[in-house]
């Protein structure tokens, strides 16, 4: 099984790469900002308590986060692997994992940092708010909220995988296509 953890600032490129990264390597791709859309569209009791961290910009706390986590990943059990994006996103989360999945005979393979320049991620969330629909795209207090939640709480995990020797940087800027071969010749070199 290989588990590929996607990590990156807000509007990184990390869900637009994923699409292409599961075809490629036949993954099972998480997002966790997905599935808590998904269940704030629904209005189900996961999205009740989602919503006002997710609409503040906030990080939702680790115990919810990672429960649904956890029951996503055991609805694929003939899996290949996972591509997590979204999660793990802070020290908590990352431990949490790294306890998880060796229940299921498996870890962490690597994680691939998509890495850009704040402003050009500014610019790129508030261009995706004007069609996206979501709110915490819209709002710039919203998306520096979502700033400093990651550098307080989601960059110490850099050195957190470091550590493990599976931390891996590609340069985020460029066209899909050329940041798709960065990514996927991290990983053919795994
Ligand atoms: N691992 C997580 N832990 C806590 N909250 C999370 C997690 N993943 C997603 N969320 C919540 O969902 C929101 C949107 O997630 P996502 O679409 O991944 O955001 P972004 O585009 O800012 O990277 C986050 O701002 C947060 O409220």
């Amino acid at each position: 099984m290989i588990n590929i953890v996607l990590f990156g600032k807000p509007g990184a490129g990390k869900g637009t790469q994923a699409e292409f990264l599961k075809e490629k390597y036949n993954l099972t791709h998480l997002s966790t900002g997905d599935i808590f859309r998904f269940n704030l569209k629904n209005d189900t009791e996961l999205g009740k308590k989602a919503r006002v961290f997710m609409d503040n910009g906030e990080l939702v706390p680790c115990e919810v986060t990672t429960a649904m986590l956890i029951d996503e990943v055991k609805k694929h059990p003939d899996t290949a692997g996972f591509l997590f994006d979204g999660y793990p996103r802070t020290i908590d989360q990352a431990e949490a994992l790294d306890k998880f999945l060796p229940t299921i005979g498996s870890s962490v393979t690597a994680t691939i940092a998509l890495e850009a320049d704040d402003e050009i991620l500014v610019a790129r969330l508030l261009e995706r708010g004007k069609t996206s629909g979501r709110a915490d795209d819209q709002d710039e207090e919203k998306i520096r909220v979502r700033y400093q939640e990651y550098n307080e709480k989601t960059a110490p995990l850099i050195g957190y995988y470091k550590e493990q020797n599976k931390f891996h940087a590609v340069d985020g800027i460029g066209t899909i296509e050329q940041i798709t071969e960065r990514l996927t010749s991290v990983i053919d070199n795994l």
